[in-house]
């Protein structure tokens, strides 16, 4: 049988006034910046055709045991997966990049949804691993950042729904890893979650801080990522960073359950593009601006002022760890 095939060409007018200054200044500068600009349109084009599959009711059975993730699909057709890198969760590359192709099975399987939670009764996720950033080699850097931003992709703009059971502390890469998803509920107790990156001397992406903007208020959000601050359980609930609070794990992940069953009723392809369309502009800016983070990234690895921050951070977490 044969397949259809959708050309999209772009025929680009190099010396339109547009784009004189550019391609003055570097051959085939035009060709470049509209095929720049025309990546996000294919991303959002490629999560339509991939929402359109998922319309078939049926639910494969999946369960991918890697060591550090483990998913499984439940009786309901929800995938929950789970973190499991002890002590903390930190997202070090190796747990990036089985989150990364974790999600890649959930969009493959036709899940009723997502189920984001960890193993560890204490904390959710440390966020990133610190050690990653402290005198990295800078091959490794570059992908462990470009594997990051792969996972924020596809768990920010997946098409399947998404929720987090945030079972105890999540600060900074955990803070933004539950933002992605579309609900939170998180365990009661002495648990924090929040973007604390200036505390450590290091400044969150502009994506961390859109994902932030996008759940929380503007106001708050601009004093929390300049005050590090993390929330209690108590205050996040105030402000909506998270959406309930539960009273333990089994119930975290009860009422994102009770969340995902509210599309029950409603068609997934709508559903899904509505996501979509209302996620798409902090995804178009990374998708345009994506190298150009990567670079900055790894120009702020190599500041000694930025490497003395993390050297004094990791210090303080092993003194306290020893105690
Ligand atoms: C202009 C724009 C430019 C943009 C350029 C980009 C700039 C870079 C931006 C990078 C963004 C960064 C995001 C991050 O996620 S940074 C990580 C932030 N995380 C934290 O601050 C959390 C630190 N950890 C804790 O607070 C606690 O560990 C926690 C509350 C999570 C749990 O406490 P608990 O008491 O249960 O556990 P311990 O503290 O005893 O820790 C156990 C061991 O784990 C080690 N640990 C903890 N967290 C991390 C981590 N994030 N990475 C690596 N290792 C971690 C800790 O040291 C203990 O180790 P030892 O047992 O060996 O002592």
């Amino acid at each position: 049988m044969g397949r259809a095939l959708v050309w999209d060409a772009t025929c680009v007018d190099s010396l339109a006034a547009s784009h004189l200054p550019s391609t003055s200044q570097k051959a085939a500068a035009a060709a470049e910046s509209a095929q720049m600009l025309k990546r996000p349109k294919m991303f959002l084009l490629r999560q339509a055709v991939s929402n359109a599959r998922q319309l078939a009711p049926s639910v494969r059975a999946m369960s991918s045991k890697g060591p550090l993730v483990d998913l499984t699909v439940d009786n309901d057709g929800v995938a929950i997966m789970t973190l499991q890198r002890p002590p903390v969760n930190s997202l070090n590359l190796d747990l990036l990049k089985e989150i990364s192709k974790s999600l890649d099975d959930v969009a493959k399987n036709k899940s009723r949804g997502m189920i984001l939670t960890s193993s560890s009764p204490t904390v959710f996720s440390a966020g990133l691993d610190i050690m990653e950033m402290y005198k990295p080699d800078m091959k490794r850097a570059e992908e462990f950042w470009t594997t990051l931003q792969d996972v924020w992709f596809k768990l920010y703009g997946s098409s399947f729904a998404t929720a987090a059971a945030i079972n105890g502390h999540a600060p900074a890469g955990g803070c933004l890893l539950s933002m992605s998803c579309e609900y939170r509920a998180m365990v009661g107790g002495k648990f924090t979650i929040g973007l604390n990156e200036t505390a450590l001397g290091i400044v969150a992406p502009k994506w961390f801080m859109d994902t932030m903007c996008r759940t929380i208020s503007m106001r708050q959000a601009e004093l929390a990522l300049t005050t590090a601050k993390m929330f209690t359980v108590d205050e996040a609930l105030k402000c909506e960073l998270i959406d309930e609070i539960a009273t333990d794990k089994a119930d975290a992940i009860n009422k994102c359950k009770t969340f995902l069953k509210k599309f029950e009723k409603i068609p997934p392809l709508a559903r899904a593009i509505t996501k979509l369309k209302m996620r798409e502009e902090p995804i178009k800016n990374l998708q345009t601006s994506r190298q150009a983070d990567v670079q900055e990234f790894l120009s702020f690895l190599k500041n000694p002022k930025v490497q003395q921050s993390l050297e004094m951070y990791i210090q303080a977490l092993k003194q306290k760890a020893a105690k």
